[in-house]
């Protein structure tokens, strides 16, 4: 789609038109970052942050979310259609709707019969014309990635970003009224369509990387306060005023800036280097230190044989992963417990290193450890439900990560065999986290014979954040390897595990001399 652009020195008399007031501060080019938000004259530490004067006021009525995007089809009935054949499904697709609807109306040369103008209209001229996020990275580029966490997240991500596409494809196609603004590119004789899949990715990836986290009014996006750029010491938040739910930006408690001083806010303390590089396209190199806090998210696949798989999954309610983290300078001890959940942690001093997988927990047992699953019919007709028995115990709301009251590790740690159990729960975290070292050791070369001949296409700033990533998921890895291994020899040395290992052991060798006589026996 042909996207007008606005000249950024446009935006203060923008900001004028809409009641957005910038105090001391104003917008500047940042060296690696694009626009961000500078001081323009000094200004005094106050400790009171509450009571700080705010840098920057963005009318409450200028605030995009799902809310806002209702009111906004109050006064345009057609959007209202749109929005109830494809929208509903999160304050995200909404937003996103309302955002393609406003980017392909700029985009007319003549006024469209639909879609009303509004402040963001304009707005939407001003921002960036792609963001380096790797949804946005091209095929050489996204190639980068493998072995990393974000290499299936990402493709996943790209699916399901074609799959909310082709939705409104399909859905505003059979209008006509939409079919002529989204689709029929009037400069080509209305043959051609004019929004394309890159728009929405685009669309998507502005979203995440500009929305912010409102007290009160949640995912939002905010004009003007979404150009202040990330910083891991930020010298400012944004809050809602008490008053008039404005949204303000204010200095940090103590924080004095100087003409000339870039105000930063922080986009997340607790974000992985791989979810700062999906939202944002960067990450701070501060990150990727060996010592660094940090922390990783894999995908983990129940075993392929297990006829309870699929009931597994069920009773699980979410997408079995593994959770490793370094908490920079903290002391944990081996069983240290997270808020959701148990964690498993070790060794001592700054750095240690922590994982947890629930979902491992039911993934190692089976029937003859004591676990069932039966389908009890409702005594009101309702629908049956799966119901999950541990030990002849009804523990189906204790399997449930859905629920968020998942504890199935401390049934199984009170479990005759619990040492074996674990055992088990540790070999296969270990092994899926060696097969993912493994894979980011294969490198980030294609196949010799998929190089073009003008080689590769890589933007310096990819190379250099997958460079980050893949450092800093490597340390996460290789630190919690050598944990688990440390753990799993501790739990062979167990005397239930060894006595449990020799008498199969036995029973093994016992059925492979039965067999070997039988086969003699054939052979005779
Ligand atoms: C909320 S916007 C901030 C305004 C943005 N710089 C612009 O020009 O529109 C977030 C984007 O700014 C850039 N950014 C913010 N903080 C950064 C940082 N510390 N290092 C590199 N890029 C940063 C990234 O491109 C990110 O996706």
């Amino acid at each position: 789609m042909h996207r007008p652009t606005l000249p950024i020195e446009s935006l203060p008399m923008w900001a004028r038109l809409n009641n957005v007031s910038f105090h001391i501060v104003k917008l500047a080019h940042t060296t690696g970052k694009g626009y961000g938000v500078v001081c323009a004259q000094d200004r005094e530490p106050t400790d009171d942050a509450s009571a700080a004067a705010p840098l920057l006021t963005v009318p409450h009525a200028l605030v995009l979310n799902a809310a806002s995007v209702d009111e906004y089809a109050k006064e345009d009935i057609n959007f209202r259609q749109l929005l109830d054949a494809v929208g509903h499904r999160s304050p995200r697709a909404d937003t996103l709707l309302f955002l393609l609807v406003q980017t392909a109306l700029a985009s007319r040369s003549s006024p469209s019969p639909v879609g009303v103008s509004n402040p963001w209209t304009e707005y939407l001229q001003f921002l960036p014309a792609t963001v380096l996020v790797p949804t946005l990275w091209t095929e050489d580029e996204r190639l980068l990635l493998r072995g990393t966490s974000l290499e299936a997240a990402v493709d996943a991500k790209i699916s399901a970003l074609d799959a909310e596409f082709g939705l409104i494809v399909e859905k505003s196609s059979d209008v006509p009224c939409w079919r002529e603004l989204f689709w029929d590119d009037a400069s080509s004789g209305g043959t051609a369509a004019a929004v394309e899949f890159t728009d929405w990715i685009r669309l998507d990836a502005l979203y995440r990387s500009r929305c912010l986290e409102l007290p009160r009014a949640g995912e939002s996006m905010v004009p003007c306060i979404d150009m202040v750029n990330h910083s891991g010491t930020p010298s400012a938040y944004y809050d809602e005023s008490a008053r008039d739910d404005d949204v303000v930006l204010l200095p940090g408690p103590g924080v004095s800036l100087k003409q000339g001083d870039e105000v930063t806010i922080s986009y997340g303390e607790d974000k992985s280097a791989a979810e700062m590089l999906f939202s944002y396209g960067f990450i701070d190199p501060q990150h990727a230190a060996p010592t660094a806090s940090g922390s990783l998210v894999l995908p983990l696949s129940p075993f392929p044989d297990d006829p309870l798989a699929k009931a597994k999954l069920v009773a699980f309610g979410e997408a079995p992963k593994i959770h490793v983290a370094r908490d920079a300078g903290t002391t944990l001890t081996v069983t240290d417990r997270g808020e959701d959940g148990e964690e498993n942690g070790g060794g001592s001093g700054s750095g240690s290193i922590r994982w947890r997988s629930p979902f491992a927990y039911l993934m190692c047992v089976n029937e003859e450890d004591g676990l069932e699953f039966k389908v009890l019919q409702q005594t009101d007709g309702a629908r049956s439900r799966l119901r999950v028995f541990w030990l002849g115990e009804d523990v189906t709301d204790r399997t449930s990560a859905a629920g968020g009251g998942f504890d199935f590790e401390a049934l199984v740690g009170a479990h005759p065999m619990a040492a074996l159990l674990r055992l088990r729960v540790v070999t296969v975290v270990l092994e899926r986290l060696q097969a993912q070292l493994e894979r980011l050791g294969e490198g980030t070369e294609p196949d010799p014979a998929d190089v073009p001949s003008g080689g590769l296409q890589r933007r310096e700033e990819c190379v250099a954040a997958a460079a980050l990533l893949r450092q800093a998921e490597t340390g996460l890895l290789v630190q919690a390897v050598e944990k688990l291994e440390e753990e799993r020899s501790l739990l062979l040395t167990d005397q239930n595990v060894a006595a449990y290992l020799g008498l199969k052991e036995a029973a093994e060798s016992d059925l492979e001399c039965e067999e070997a006589s039988n086969e003699a026996e054939d052979f005779s």
